[in-house]
């Protein structure tokens, strides 16, 4: 198959996402939108200015920007058009099931609470569901800079709306921030019946996925580029078959890679590890899941059958039901 034709068999795939963060789908046009609605300043005068703006450093650049970004979303309907326009994308994109991460942090912090983006992000999953079947769940993200008290607080101010949050997960600025400051919000969030995944190894050292496992007990690891560093580590993640929620236009965008060439994806796939392909902020990095998927395809020599288990992968790493799996993996094997 030529790149050409690789590409157009992927996009017309059922697929999942593991590793979207909802604030990181805020496209310019809506940021600009929500700025004029909420009569907010912005230091961009165009569209084209705000997509300059995103040259990025290194992670903690983008995380400047991305919270700054964040700062338009103020009611229910911001945070609805926001998550409205994300499953769009799903739909667009033929990502049948996307995990979604939120964080609460970025908003409470500004005085808007659970009782605002909430409602918001309920009523455009429920509408995506009926319209077109499309499912999706939510990841409750904390904000690593942040101390872990604020961390139970966030936990504990998320009580009334529990049954709409799968998973707890850990995200911003990674160094210095290990994972196992965050043992006992963990914990209490796994006695509360909560899934657990967490980012490490994106711009932190294998020791901080190995933190990850150890003290968080994470069933995913979001990123984990770096985990090729550690031979003891990675013969672990090949046992035990922990998913890596690998981003490769992320990775490019904030130099944890020089250029996609570099990429390591496809060596850990060979290797045995769980890897799959995610979008992450897709507004900021330059596109949606089939974009990452386009991107390994252009610049790595990858062939149709490793394309078919990273999207096998994806699946059988997602929190759906044995029920859903089976049915999406019989779905896949007809393609
Ligand atoms: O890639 C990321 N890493 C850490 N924190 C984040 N918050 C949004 N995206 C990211
Ligand atoms: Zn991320």
């Amino acid at each position: 198959m030529t790149k050409d034709e690789l590409k157009h068999w992927v996009a017309s795939l059922p697929k999942v996402e593991l590793h979207l963060h909802i604030e990181g789908s805020l496209e310019p046009d809506l940021m600009m939108a929500l700025a004029e609605k909420h009569q907010l300043e912005l230091p961009y005068a165009n569209i084209e200015e705000v997509k300059n703006a995103y040259d990025f450093e290194d992670l903690q650049s983008f995380l400047d920007i991305y919270y700054f970004g964040a700062s338009v979303l103020k009611d229910e309907d911001d945070f609805y058009q926001l998550m409205w326009s994300y499953l769009l994308t799903c739909k667009e994109d033929n990502v049948v099931h996307a995990e979604i991460m939120f964080d609460p942090q970025t908003h409470t912090e500004r005085g808007i609470g659970f009782d605002v983006f909430m409602p918001g992000f309920k009523r455009a999953m429920q509408q995506a569901q009926q319209e077109w079947g499309q499912s999706c769940l939510l990841i409750m993200s904390f904000l690593r800079h942040l101390t872990e008290q604020s961390a139970i607080e966030t936990l504990q101010a998320s009580t009334p709306y529990l049954n709409d949050i799968t998973a707890v997960g850990l995200d911003s600025g990674e160094l210095g921030n290990p994972p196992e400051k965050f043992t006992k919000v963990f914990k209490m969030a796994k006695e509360l019946g909560l899934k657990r995944v967490a980012h490490a190894g994106e711009e932190g050292p294998p020791d901080y996925v190995w933190g990850a496992l150890k003290a968080l007990d994470v069933h995913r690891i979001d990123h984990g580029v770096r985990s090729i560093e550690d031979p003891v580590l990675i013969a672990f993640l090949i046992d035990s078959q922990h998913p890596l929620t690998v981003c490769p236009l992320s990775n490019t965008k904030l130099k944890v890679f020089k250029h996609m060439q570099h990429h390591n994806v496809l060596q850990l796939l060979d290797l045995g590890l769980m890897a799959t392909i995610n979008a992450d902020d897709p507004s900021y990095f330059g596109g949606y899941l089939n974009d990452n998927y386009f991107a390994i395809i252009d610049h790595l020599p990858i062939e149709k059958h490793q394309l078919e288990q990273l999207v096998k992968n994806s699946f059988n790493a997602s929190f759906m039901s044995e029920e859903h799996k089976l049915k999406w993996l019989e779905k896949l094997s007809t393609y």
